[in-house]
């Protein structure tokens, strides 16, 4: 997948071939409000106002408390993007949006696009980062909103994917205890204990998130069975020997190769013989060419709002190996775009 300018007909085409458009300008300008006009629709509100069917822009204004001169200029830049459609004086969703914008809708992404209003605010610091070649701290500085959303969002963007990836983590048989660092909502957690019927899970993570995400594992009814634990992964003792089998999905591009490292050892200690430690992330950038580019720009953006950016394979079995694990191959799903599994096993 990749993002970029498309020409709609032979004359645009050949116009971008030869170099005759100033696409610097559309891909920021354009760009730019493309990204706005479908975050700020999301923020009033604006396609459930269409959930129960179509309306005029007028009708979409009193629903969403937003002004109707300015809402009559918004509909179009959704309907010529795809995320409505234009009928006479009446807008109605797309397929695209009651899938995806809904709140109603099991698939709703509505709170990550929530939470983009603070990840695009650090972006639109990259020059700070490129000059200082400090990351701007995603986790610090974020208000009880943003937590929330920040929480709401990660859960969001599991709809779907934890049956797949409780398939992919291997659980060693007979095993009873999990533990999930940085586990938010827990779903992962709980779509593993579903499939395992021995198991319970710790979900640890920063107490400001368990604060949020209590009430969306408290959603999920297993009780005792997956329990948040408040903490620092970096900085609390796993204890030794407790634990099956330990995941941290979409997690180490917050940490740096030593903050890895330290971790995985942490983990080796807490892990069982027999014991597994499942490690997924974002595939890493691995070639400069246009293919890369999703995975290009997703490890620019982690390693501006975190620690590091996304992790090869191969380095996550660095610190597996280094920490006495030993590492298995490493599995790709499909999931959020694709995710990297590494696991590494704890010899008997
Ligand atoms: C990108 S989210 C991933 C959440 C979840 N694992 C998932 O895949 O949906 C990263 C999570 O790691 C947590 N986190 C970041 N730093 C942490 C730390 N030092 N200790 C524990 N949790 C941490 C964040 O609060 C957040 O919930």
């Amino acid at each position: 997948m990749r993002f970029g300018l498309m020409a709609s007909n032979p004359l645009e085409w050949l116009l971008i071939k030869l170099n005759l458009i100033a696409r610097p300008v559309l891909d920021t300008q354009v760009g730019g409000t493309y990204v706005q006009v479908i975050m700020a629709a999301v923020k009033v509100g604006l396609f459930d106002a269409l959930a129960s069917g179509p309306a005029t822009a007028e009708k979409i204004a009193a629903s969403c408390g937003t002004h109707p001169a300015s809402t009559a200029k918004l509909l179009p830049s959704l309907a010529a993007s795809g995320y409505l459609r234009a009928n006479g004086d009446q807008y109605e969703l797309t397929k695209l949006s009651r899938k995806w914008l809904v709140t109603t809708s099991p698939h709703a992404v509505n709170d990550k696009l929530l939470l983009q209003f603070y990840e695009l605010g650090l972006m639109q610091r990259a020059d700070e980062y490129l000059r200082s070649g400090k990351p701007l701290d995603f986790h610090t500085g974020m208000s009880d909103d943003v937590w929330d959303s920040y929480q709401r969002g990660m859960k969001a963007l599991t709809h779907g994917q934890t049956g797949m990836v409780a398939k992919a983590v291997p659980v060693p048989e007979g095993a009873t205890d999990l533990l999930d660092i940085g586990g938010s909502h827990g779903a992962y957690s709980v779509a593993l204990c579903r499939r395992h019927p021995s198991l319970r899970a710790v979900v640890l993570d920063l107490p400001e998130a368990v604060e949020h995400a209590a009430p969306l594992l408290a959603e999920e009814g297993m009780g005792d069975r997956v329990r948040h634990l408040p903490g620092n992964a970096l900085t609390d003792d796993f204890g030794e020997e407790c634990y099956d089998a330990v995941i941290i999905i979409g997690v180490a591009h917050h940490f740096s190769d030593a903050q890895n490292r330290d971790l995985t050892a942490k983990v080796a200690r807490a892990l069982r013989p027999g014991g597994v430690y499942t490690i997924a992330e974002f595939p890493a950038a691995s070639g400069v060419g246009k293919t890369q580019q999703l995975a290009a720009l997703r490890d620019f953006y982690f390693a501006l709002a975190s620690e590091s950016g996304t992790w090869s394979p191969e380095q996550m079995a660095s610190w597996q190996r280094a920490a006495g694990l030993e590492p298995a191959k490493p599995v790709r799903l499909a999931a959020g775009g694709g995710l990297n599994l590494q696991s590494g096993i704890k010899p008997r």
